[in-house]
């Protein structure tokens, strides 16, 4: 039996109308997942106030409510507590109801602008073939200990990290990896989880349109590592400005790495091919199957987490060599006709950048590269000039496309992208919203030797167009069309 004020322990409350020795049975932040004994708390959200919900959640059921405001009409036999803070009251409460899974075993963070998903899921790999139980949280899908499960968040609700925390307790996971996007700082869904460590990749433009400037949204992911325990460590890439600063005021132990700077652990990149990369770390070389420098980067922190819970750095190494890439992060394939196609979830400047570069440094001269880019809808607006400015400037040709337009409308998003492509540039490009249609033309265009990109969507199995979501996976597209076409 799970009583309230067993779940309310260390919520910094203000006043309590009603009874907290009351038995619970689950606790929800969605009235319409309330049942019949279950808590509801109230959360204030972006399109609406979990306030507003109070009376329909006891309506069905709800025989306690945590609120910022108590309601005008307090029911008889409901217990109404008021706290401080909902979003964080929350997230302890479901560390609480799930009896601090947390704490039962090494959960590392990582977060910043792009990389997390790599670096998440290859820690999970690494750990796996360490012949440890590993659980992995990331945009891609949630393990726990070699089962699947889909992911519908970078970061999900706190509700639902633990949940998953709490199934890898059962599975005996050791070490569990998980993203830590800035929106999952921001509404707290990691507050009360407990962190053996973090790690920092870089910071570049994206989600403008959520936190309003670059400074705020630094300084929430600066919040992440602020609230790391002494015993944890944070790893940071000290190459990227943002690096130092965001462990300015943590408490955890400062663990840096870097391609550039002197660091803790240093790599240098010794060979970069569409096969691979050859690095020296700490002095030692290693082959992986991970293509682009910025991958360098992820290595390295990957590496470093290795050595930072306990792997034995030949074992490290050697099994580094064997890690898969991850799907839609610089996925390829060689066609029949010998034309290269290359699906990235590339959906920020910064990621177009590296990853168009990266083929320019592999390619020679005289093959095209192919580029087809848009961009989402629904989210920041402000970075669509740059990726047109960006894609048009460093491919032989661009094809603009919808990403997932969402409410918006494809042809406006596209007119944003087209207003950042430099007069010189314009020439080199066409738009066709439909995105299918976008790839078909790339691979029309293609002669063999040529690389194609298709950058935005990477392993997303979907295109979402005014709320629907429809099967569409740019892989899957490209590897078809291409094969028709060589038929
Ligand atoms: C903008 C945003 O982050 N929104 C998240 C937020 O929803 P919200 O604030 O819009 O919620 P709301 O609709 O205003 O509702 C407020 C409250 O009323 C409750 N409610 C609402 C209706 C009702 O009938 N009854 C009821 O109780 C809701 O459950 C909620 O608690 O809280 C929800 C519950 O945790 C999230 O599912 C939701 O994510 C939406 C779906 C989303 O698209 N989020 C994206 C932007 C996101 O979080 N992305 C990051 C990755 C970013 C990156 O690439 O780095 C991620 O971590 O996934
Ligand atoms: N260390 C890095 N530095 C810069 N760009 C990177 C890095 N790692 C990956 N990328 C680029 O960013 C894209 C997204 O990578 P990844 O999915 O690992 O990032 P993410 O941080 O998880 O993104 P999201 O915020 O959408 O979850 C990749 O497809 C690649 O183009
Ligand atoms: N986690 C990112 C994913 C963007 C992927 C891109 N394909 C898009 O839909 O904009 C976001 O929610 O902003
Ligand atoms: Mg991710």
């Amino acid at each position: 039996m799970i009583v309230l004020k067993d779940i309310l322990y260390k919520v910094p409350i203000d006043s309590v109308v009603g009874n907290t020795s009351v038995a619970i049975t689950n606790v929800h932040f969605d009235s319409r997942q309330v049942a019949l004994n279950d808590v509801f708390v109230a959360v204030r959200g972006t399109q609406s106030d979990g306030h507003r919900y109070i009376i329909k959640a006891v309506e069905q059921g709800a025989i306690a409510v945590i609120c910022e405001e108590l309601p005008a009409q307090i029911i008889h036999g409901v217990t109404y507590v008021k706290v401080i803070d909902s979003a964080s009251a929350l997230a302890v409460i479901a560390a609480n109801y799930y009896e601090n899974p947390s704490r039962n075993l090494k959960l590392v963070g990582v977060t910043g602008t792009n990389g997390k998903t790599t670096i998440a899921s290859l820690l999970y790999q690494l750990f796996e073939k360490a012949g440890y139980k590993v659980g992995l949280l990331s945009t891609v899908k949630i393990m726990v200990a070699g089962e699947e499960f889909k992911a519908t968040h970078t970061t999900p609700d706190s509700l639902t990290i633990n949940k998953y925390l709490a199934a890898m307790n059962a599975a005996g996971v050791e070490y569990c990896f998980m993203e830590v996007s800035s929106h999952g700082i921001h509404q707290k869904r990691t507050e009360g989880l407990h962190f053996a460590g973090g790690i920092f990749t870089n910071l570049s433009h994206d989600h403008l349109d959520y936190h309003k400037t670059f400074a705020e949204y630094r300084d929430v992911k600066k919040k992440f590592f602020d609230e790391l325990p002494k015993e944890a460590f944070a790893l940071v890439n000290i190459d990227d400005k943002n690096g130092s600063i965001m462990v300015q005021n943590t408490k955890a132990k400062i663990v840096t790495y870097a391609l550039k700077t002197v660091a803790d652990f240093k790599a240098q990149i010794l060979e970069n091919q569409l096969s691979g990369l050859l690095l020296k770390i700490n002095s030692q070389e290693v082959w992986v199957r991970l293509i682009g420098s910025f991958n360098a980067y992820n290595v390295l922190a990957i590496y470093a987490t290795g050595e930072l819970l306990g792997l034995e750095p030949i074992e490290n190494l050697q099994l580094l060599s064997q890690l898969e890439s991850v799907s839609g992060r610089f996925q390829y394939l060689i066609s029949k006709g010998n034309i290269t196609a290359i699906v990235d979830y590339a959906h920020t400047p910064d990621a177009l950048k590296n990853v168009l570069e990266t083929i320019n440094d592999i390619r020679t001269k005289n093959e095209q590269l192919i580029t087809v880019v848009g961009a989402g809808g629904d989210r920041d607006t402000s970075k669509r000039p740059k990726m047109g400015h960006i894609a048009s400037a460093l491919s032989t040709k661009t094809i603009f496309t919808s990403d997932n337009p969402r409410s918006e409308d494809p042809n406006a998003i596209i007119a944003e992208i087209e207003a950042g492509v430099e007069p010189l540039h314009y020439k080199k490009t066409l738009s066709i919203s439909d995105r299918k249609q976008a790839i078909k033309t790339a691979c029309q265009l293609a002669n063999p030797h040529d690389i194609i990109l298709i950058a935005g969507k990477g392993h997303e199995t979907y295109q979402e167009i005014k709320g629907e979501r429809f099967d569409f996976d740019d892989y899957k597209i490209v590897e078809e069309t291409l094969k028709q076409l060589e038929k």
